[in-house]
């Protein structure tokens, strides 16, 4: 079967992954249709989109706003237009938030999921791609994080990314037709070449890149450090960086495989560099790409926080073709030309 040219769904299209996704798959030669109700992301996102594939691809981008937890948004969608996957984006994704609002969570990321699986079932759209995350593997005793390895969810956030994936196992299972491959981002970073789009969290950031970037504009004072007494060479936690352009040619790879692989049934795949990388680490770069000075304090450990967390790629390398191209100089460039750009995000300026 042809793989490029078909029509995909990507719900949560305007947020951080889903746009630079979006920007990809248009290049690609994909139709593409977003739904996203705005919960964390703006219009703008997708202006930018749209401007950065130019007029002729934009062409193929139709956006809609809704919410997945209303069925009569999906079935507005899927009886206009027939979707030949659906890469699955949308989702609530703040651990603090999700344990002092569980049911928020998982109404959100579990209810809106299942109407979205009842409705693709319903119009015979059984291929898709899902984002689920590192998170689900818990706190490993080994590392590389294997796909393999037994799975166990830390707070609310883990356990709707968990237990979507059951789901998805589930519903796979009892209809074969299904074809679904789960994504295990590992930390996306980074941001579109261009400076044009890239994460823009509403608060204050829990995310340490954002953070970072956001002191180096000048909108807070200090990085707290949280741990400097980690058994690692400098003291501080380690993770997988992962550029978010490397993570949105990986659904690229994902969507290719599902259309080529008709037993591909439901499997996942580790998206991350296979690099540990620790917070003092990421400092040092982002200081040398943006030749700002990050002033830090050291605190305490964060709750609930692994000492080092990276991606075993083996799997997404032999069986999706997909590899991670960028490093974390690259990152740090990247992140810095959409943050000087646009210090105050999609919104231009601070809102009072
Ligand atoms: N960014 C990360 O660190 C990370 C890591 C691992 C996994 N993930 C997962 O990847 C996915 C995308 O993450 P992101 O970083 O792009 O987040 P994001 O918040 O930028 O994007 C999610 C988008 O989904 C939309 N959305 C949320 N609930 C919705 C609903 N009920 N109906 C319609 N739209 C809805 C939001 O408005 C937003 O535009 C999420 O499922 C997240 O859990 C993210
Ligand atoms: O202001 C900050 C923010 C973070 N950190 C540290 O930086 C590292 C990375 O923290 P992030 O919050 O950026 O990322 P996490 O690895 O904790 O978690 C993120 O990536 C996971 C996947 O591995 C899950 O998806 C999770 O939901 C998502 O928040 C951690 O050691 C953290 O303690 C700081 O020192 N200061």
């Amino acid at each position: 079967m042809e793989w490029s040219g078909q029509s995909i769904l990507v719900t949560g299209g305007a947020g951080f992954i889903g746009s630079h996704t979006v920007v990809q798959l248009l290049k690609q030669g994909f139709s593409v249709s977003i739904i996203d109700n705005f919960d964390n992301s703006a219009m703008e996102a997708v202006n930018r989109v749209r401007d950065l594939v130019g007029p002729k691809l934009s062409l193929k981008l139709e956006f809609n706003q809704g919410d997945l937890r209303s069925k009569e948004d999906l079935e507005n969608l899927f009886s206009k237009k027939t979707f030949d996957a659906v890469i699955h984006f949308a989702g609530l994704k703040a651990v603090g938030e999700s344990v002092a609002k569980p049911q928020k969570y998982y109404d959100n990321n579990l209810v809106g999921s299942i109407n979205l699986f009842e409705v693709m079932e319903k119009y015979n759209c059984k291929k898709m791609v899902i984002s689920s995350s590192a998170t689900v593997y818990g706190q490993p005793d080994k590392m590389p994080c294997v796909e393999d390895f037994k799975l166990q969810a830390m707070n609310p956030y883990g356990r709707t990314k968990l237990f979507l994936e059951e789901i998805a196992r589930d519903i796979q299972k009892a209809e074969p037709e299904w074809r679904i491959v789960i994504l295990r981002y590992f930390n996306p970073v980074g941001a579109h070449e261009s400076g044009r789009i890239g994460e823009d969290p509403r608060g204050i950031p829990n995310n340490l890149m954002p953070y970072i970037q956001q002191v180096a504009v000048g909108r807070l004072p200090v990085l707290n450090v949280y741990g400097y007494d980690y058994p690692t060479k400098d003291g501080s936690a380690i993770r997988d960086y992962i550029h978010v352009m490397d993570l949105a040619d990986g659904h690229i790879a994902a969507l290719r495989k599902i259309f080529t692989t008709k037993s591909i049934g439901c499997t996942a795949y580790n998206l991350g560099t296979g690099c540990g990388t620790s917070v003092l680490e990421m400092v040092t770069a982002f200081e040398k790409a943006s030749g700002k000075k990050i002033p830090v304090n050291m605190c305490p450990r964060r709750p609930g926080d692994a000492t080092a967390v990276y991606a075993s790629t083996k799997k997404a390398e032999k069986e999706l073709g997909w590899k991670a191209k960028y490093g974390i100089e690259v990152i740090c460039r990247d992140q810095w030309n959409w943050a000087s750009n646009n210090p105050w995000g999609y919104q231009g300026k601070p809102l009072n």
